[in-house]
């Protein structure tokens, strides 16, 4: 029964990946490529004991790709990692605690997620959240140059249109920046435009594929619903301009729901276990593992952008274009290009001011 039930969510993570042509870790294990036989592979997870490390943590801990599973924060992992290491999967996991445990928790890490920081209140827009997680982001960003400069980084925490950036300014100064190993996780509006469009074209939702891309706030979040598969013919302009404004305002959505006790935190675990597990398939050499992700990129003439990205044993192997717009999608990508800027220059600003 337990072993039945962790396989149907191992499989739903696979089966949900956006790359519908990614082996599964099914297929893997039956290839002989047993999680005993998988690499060695060491997560490590900053702001564990949140409301979305935790259920993230849980996540991580049913993936066999998984060998060692870190779990960091300045308080509350210990808890949290007596609770999930009691799990009869494959991973050791270790709870640390504080900024002096901060090295131990990073040294050796493969991948690191972080979805430490502040979220949003009802009425707060993400840029909101710039003052306080520009500052927590900066401060782990330079333990990460110094303890694992090799690791692939899942950047969560918001304003993600300026978290990312300024990870990068910091790994430049540090002089160990490779743009193949930075990503902003865009993963939740692609999970959640695939979930609008599916209830509303009334498709199998195990099915559908839509890219995201642009970035992860308001306007600068575009679905490409056009390039969506299966294709719907039961669609009319209006619906495809309210899907995309839901998917836009998804964030917000759940914001004033929970009104005053935070912002998404099991979808978004749930899609930061996804990309997590695309990242340790290219690690592993999985081929044509591909997921929407905020990355360095010259698709458009800004410096970074949300696409189609193929990961592989470096991490990014290629960004992907585009593909064809609608004009409605071509007017949204114009319209989000001065928004998009402005919070990438933010961020860039804040990482080099002294
Ligand atoms: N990228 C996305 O799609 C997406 C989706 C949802 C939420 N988020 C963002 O993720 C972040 C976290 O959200 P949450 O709901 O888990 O918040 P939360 O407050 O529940 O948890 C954040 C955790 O970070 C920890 N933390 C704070 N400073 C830290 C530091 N210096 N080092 C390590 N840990 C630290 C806190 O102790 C806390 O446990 C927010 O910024 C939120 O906006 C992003
Ligand atoms: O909306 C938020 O503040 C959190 C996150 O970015 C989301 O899209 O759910």
């Amino acid at each position: 029964m337990k072993t039945t039930m962790l396989r149907s969510i191992q499989s739903s993570l696979t089966r949900a990946n956006n790359s519908a042509s990614s082996p599964s870790t099914h297929s893997l294990l039956r290839r002989g490529y047993s999680s005993e036989s998988a690499p060695e592979r060491k997560v490590t997870v900053l702001g564990a004991a949140g409301g979305i490390g935790q259920p993230l943590a849980l996540l991580m801990k049913l993936n066999p790709l998984v060998s060692h599973l870190s779990l960091y924060d300045i308080a509350g992992t210990p808890g949290v990692a007596a609770d999930v290491g009691h799990i009869n999967t494959r991973s050791e996991v270790v709870g640390f605690m504080g900024e002096e445990q901060l090295g131990k928790a990073l040294e050796g890490s493969d991948i690191v997620i972080i979805p430490a920081g502040v979220p949003r209140k009802p009425g707060m827009t993400r840029d909101d959240l710039f003052n306080i997680n520009a500052g927590i982001v900066k401060s782990l960003c330079t333990a990460i140059a110094k303890y694992c400069p090799n690791a692939l980084v899942n950047m969560i925490s918001n304003p993600v249109n300026s978290t990312v950036p300024i990870a990068a300014e910091i790994f430049k100064k540090a002089g160990i920046y490779d743009e193949k190993k930075l990503f902003g996780v865009t993963t939740l509006d692609v999970v959640r435009a695939k979930t609008f469009y599916a209830g509303k074209a009334r498709v199998p939702v195990e099915g559908v594929n839509v890219p995201v891309v642009g970035g992860h706030a308001g306007i600068t979040i575009l679905p490409l619903f056009s390039q969506a598969t299966p294709k719907a013919n039961n669609l009319s302009g209006e619906d495809l301009t309210a899907l995309t404004k839901r998917t836009q305002d998804g964030g917000t959505e759940v914001v004033e729901a929970k009104a005053g006790k935070g912002s998404a935190t099991l979808s978004m675990a749930y899609a930061g276990a996804i990309f997590a597990d695309a990242c340790l398939k290219g690690l592993n050499g999985v081929p044509d593992v591909v997921e929407c992700s905020f990355v360095q990129s010259s698709i458009t003439e800004l410096p970074f952008f949300a696409s189609k990205v193929r990961l592989g044993k470096n991490g990014i192997e290629e960004v992907l274009g585009l593909g064809p717009l609608s004009d409605f999608e071509k007017q949204g990508l114009e319209s989000l290009i001065p928004d998009l800027k402005s919070s990438i220059e933010k961020g860039i600003a804040f990482a080099n001011k002294s």
